[in-house]
């Protein structure tokens, strides 16, 4: 890529941008939100006084009920939810080391300088989270329940290069998280011991599991 653009002309459409825009399309478009929304249920499964919260006791029913779907309009009045799932986010933290990149002008670093964000030790961070390695919604709420933003939350990265999907995923993670909680409530099947092992490929996923979506009132037709 450097070569053709130094010998111009500039082309900036030709396959291997078009592969890659495909590419980026699955990868950083789909496979991010899936597994963010697979750490989701998994949470659920194992703190059901938390997904008890956000499905039932306050926020899906009293602002959704059964019949409407969640819409995005719906967020700024679930607050715990909109908690929950940044709570997921920072713990799954399932893009740890962010995307490498390269220093391209002499600033403190010498140009060609590989630059390898570590989003964990933010995330992670002793000295910004009062329960850094535990599961804790109110990592995001005030005394009175209200959300609160965290500067160390900083999973779509930060700066100039930032998720260029952030606002997508979020939208969609929204969606999915509700839709799905407004109708089913997810359990571990008997006997089943909650795992929260992981492995760390294209991104940081949750060791495949079982669990049970149980609808949360029998369709009456
Ligand atoms: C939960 C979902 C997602 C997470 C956690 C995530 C995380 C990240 C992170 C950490 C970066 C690197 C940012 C940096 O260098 O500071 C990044 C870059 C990027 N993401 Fe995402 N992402 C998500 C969803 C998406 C979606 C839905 C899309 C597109 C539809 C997308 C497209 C991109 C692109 C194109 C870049 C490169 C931006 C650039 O280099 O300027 N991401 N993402």
């Amino acid at each position: 890529r450097g070569a053709e653009w130094s010998s111009g002309p500039k082309r900036w459409f030709h396959e291997e941008n078009l592969v890659m825009c495909a590419v980026d399309l699955f990868v950083a478009g789909s496979e991010t939100t899936s597994t963010t929304l697979r750490w989701g249920f998994l949470y659920m499964a194992k703190y059901p006084e938390v997904q008890g919260k956000v499905e039932c006791h306050e926020e899906i029913d009293r602002v959704n009920g059964q019949s409407r779907q969640p819409s995005l309009a719906d967020r700024a009045d679930m607050p715990y939810t909109d908690a929950v799932l940044h709570e997921v986010q920072r713990i799954g933290n399932i893009v740890p080391l962010s995307l490498h990149r390269t220093a391209m002008c002499m600033l403190s670093l010498f140009q060609g300088t590989e630059i390898i964000p570590n989003l964990t030790s933010v995330m992670f961070d002793k000295s910004e989270w009062e329960t850094p390695d535990t599961f804790n919604p109110q990592h995001f709420l005030d005394k009175e329940g209200k959300f609160v933003k965290r500067t160390a939350f900083i999973p779509f990265g930060a700066g100039k290069r930032v998720c260029l999907g952030e606002n997508l995923a979020k939208m969609e993670l929204f969606l999915f998280f509700t839709s799905l909680l407004q109708r089913f409530s997810f359990s571990f099947p008997a006997g089943v011991m909650p795992s929260m092992e992981y492995s760390l490929g294209v991104t940081l996923n949750p060791a495949p599991y079982e669990i049970c979506a149980v609808p949360r009132q029998p369709e009456h037709h």
